[in-house]
């Protein structure tokens, strides 16, 4: 028996089972997948295309956009499974394969899909954090408060220390990239930045000191400014991943001062409850995991066995179990223990344990698409990141987030990305404050090895609003591109208008592109906090599972909103502050004691 069991170890349950334990609690850590630190597709953050890749850790999650399958057939990295062996994927699918559906990569391992993301570390909009506070009333998640998680896990590479706004002696490493090829007049991308810089109402002239600019600073409207930055990566200056990977090892390195124990290639397949607290009248409490042993059982594995069990058994906790799986398990693990709307449980025979109708709803996530062209001759650049708003966005707020380069990213599909050749160029985009979080993760059975069926429902609430949004921020990005001068330029654009058939380049084509290309890969908020009164709330604002004792969610199901534009730093920082609120009710307790 531990004090805390805390199931998955990405950036919600990683940091925060190395904190607990770190504070004097004994602490078990559940993770389904292993360890590979030292790996460099891992370790080495450029090689995070390959890492998402690696059959080693992915599990695959086979997604829909929508309800309708017609529309969802024409997403042209659907995946279909030959029976050989191997996948095909388009449009076009040989005679007798089989519809995978829409590829969804994530990494079970220790450190989670930190340890295969690329690394991008960005702040959210204030709005996204204080959204907490107007749901909950708990002023503990303004924005400025939040900032001091930031600082608290933060080990800045790339800013002089001192500065307010930034952490130096924490645990995750940051860095920035290079960005002196700027300063170089004569280079095609430095053309492309300066006519970024007059479509976006930015001086030129000060473009190249602008993309040094912190994009995780503090001030005054920063959340409403447009401008370029510096995309920083959690990762060292030397390109050494950072993650929760290092936080859990740097603890367990020190077995005397720190009762953390980890328990790899474990798969929690639901939580355990007192039966004195089931019946009638009284409180569920959660009381341990019940847990099944082996590498590759969960059936996302590329490696899973059809077949294969394992062992199964039961591990307790005499303070709490957190749950902290992610957006797609945290919601499966809760639904299989009991907890969920109460008519999907007893579809599948399992007893109801508290009836939750939010769990695994309002899956929200960043819509993403790119614009893709080919030049004339390489096109010589470093990165432009730029975040700016578009015109007919309902707020003041900037809502896209992109990054332009010589490379490719066209969403996920096993093999991805595909190389276009040395003169390909990118504007990729996030599409921030996504309108419609009507997504949702609903079991297919009670069998804990199977995946559940997610459907993201793109576009399903105020969608013409957001196609008009991504049309207006490539009809803006594509005015840079031929800015490049000779020979890079002219282009010829892959999508979302087809430069080769396309005769005109229209909106409308633009909107069913995007409607039907577009894709994503910031799943969040379906385990939600919300307020007292909201039938829809999981979670209370200090992550407790409504109605129910000794049980928490840590990860990034926990956000009613999705937050900015990549998740990553922002779940570190939630499961920073999770740690601190559980950390203050176990004081609490001890003082009654
Ligand atoms: C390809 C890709 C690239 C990305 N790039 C970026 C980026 O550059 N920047 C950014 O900010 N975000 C990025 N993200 C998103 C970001 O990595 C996630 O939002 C973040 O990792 C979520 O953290 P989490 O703790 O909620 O879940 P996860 O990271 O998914 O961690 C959950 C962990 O729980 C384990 N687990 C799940 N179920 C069980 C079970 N039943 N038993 C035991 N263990 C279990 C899993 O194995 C996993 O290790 C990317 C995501 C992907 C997929």
């Amino acid at each position: 028996s531990y004090d805390y069991i805390v199931v998955g170890s990405g950036p919600g349950g990683g940091p925060l089972a190395a904190d607990l334990a770190r504070a004097g609690y004994s602490t078990l850590l559940i993770e389904a997948g292993g360890d590979e630190g030292d790996n460099p597709t891992y370790a080495d953050i450029m090689n995070f295309n390959e890492a998402a890749n690696d059959e080693t850790t992915r599990w695959d999650f086979w997604v829909k956009h929508s309800d309708d399958p017609a529309r969802d057939l024409k997403f042209k990295h659907t995946t279909w499974d030959t029976g050989e062996g191997t996948f095909y994927v388009g449009l076009d699918p040989p005679e007798g394969a089989k519809l995978l559906g829409i590829q969804y990569p994530r990494a079970a391992v220790l450190g989670g899909c930190a340890m295969h993301n690329a690394g991008v570390c960005s702040m959210p909009a204030d709005d996204d954090w204080n959204i907490v506070v107007n749901k909950t009333g708990d002023t503990s998640w303004s924005a400025e408060n939040m900032r001091k998680y930031l600082k608290k896990i933060e080990k800045n590479e790339y800013l002089p220390p001192g500065d307010e706004a930034h952490g130096y002696d924490g645990w995750l490493a940051t860095s920035v990239a290079d960005n002196s090829w700027a300063k170089n007049d004569s280079l095609p991308g430095t053309r492309m930045l300066r006519k970024l810089a007059k479509l976006t109402g930015q001086d030129p002239d000060k473009a190249a000191d602008l993309v040094n600019r912190d994009i995780n600073e503090v001030g005054e409207n920063v959340d409403e400014t447009t401008s370029f930055y510096n995309m920083v990566t959690h990762a060292t200056s030397k390109g050494k991943r950072s993650s929760p990977n290092n936080h859990i090892r740097a603890t367990l390195a020190d077995p005397a001062k720190y009762p953390l124990t980890v328990k790899l290639h474990t798969l929690v397949t639901r939580v355990l409850f007192d039966n004195a607290t089931l019946k009638a009248g009284s409180t569920p409490r959660a009381i341990g995991v019940e847990v099944m042993d082996g590498a590759s059982l969960y059936k996302a594995d590329p490696k899973h066995v059809p077949g294969t069990k394992g062992p199964v058994s039961q591990i307790f906790a005499s303070r709490e179990v957190i749950v902290s799986g992610g957006a797609f398990n945290s919601p499966q693990i809760l639904k299989l223990s009991g907890i969920g709307p109460a008519a999907e449980l007893t579809k599948f025979n399992i007893p109801v344990v508290k009836d939750l109708p939010g769990v695994g709803e309002n899956l929200g996530d960043n819509y993403e698409g790119s614009l893709l062209a080919m030049g004339s001759a390489p096109v010589e650049s470093g990165l432009i990141t730029l975040l700016f708003r578009t015109p007919s966005a309902p707020t003041k707020k900037r809502n896209i987030y992109t990054w332009c380069g010589a490379f490719s990213f066209e969403g996920f599909w096993p093999g991805f990305p595909t190389y276009h050749g040395p003169t390909q160029y990118t504007c990729a985009m996030v599409h921030m404050a996504p309108k419609s979080q009507a997504g949702s993760v609903n079991l297919v059975s009670a069998d804990p090895q199977d995946k559940p069926d997610i459907n993201f429902r793109f576009f399903e609430r105020h969608g013409d609003q957001d196609l008009r949004e991504l049309v207006e921020a490539a009809n803006l990005l594509r005015q840079a591109f031929n800015a490049a001068g000779e020979p890079a330029a002219p282009f010829v654009e892959k999508h979302p208008c087809n430069g080769d058939t396309d005769q005109l380049c229209t909106d409308e084509l633009q909107t069913e592109y995007f409607k039907l290309q577009a894709y994503s890969h910031h799943a969040t908020s379906t385990c939600a906090i919300g307020g007292d009164e909201e039938e829809m709330a999981v979670l209370d604002s200090k992550f407790r599972v409504r109605g129910v004792e000794g049980l928490r969610v840590v990860d990034a199901s926990a956000f009613p909103v999705v937050p900015g534009a990549f998740p990553s730093c922002p779940t570190m920082m939630l499961s920073a502050k999770a740690a601190e609120d559980i950390l203050a009710d176990a004081k609490k307790k001890k003082k009654k004691t």
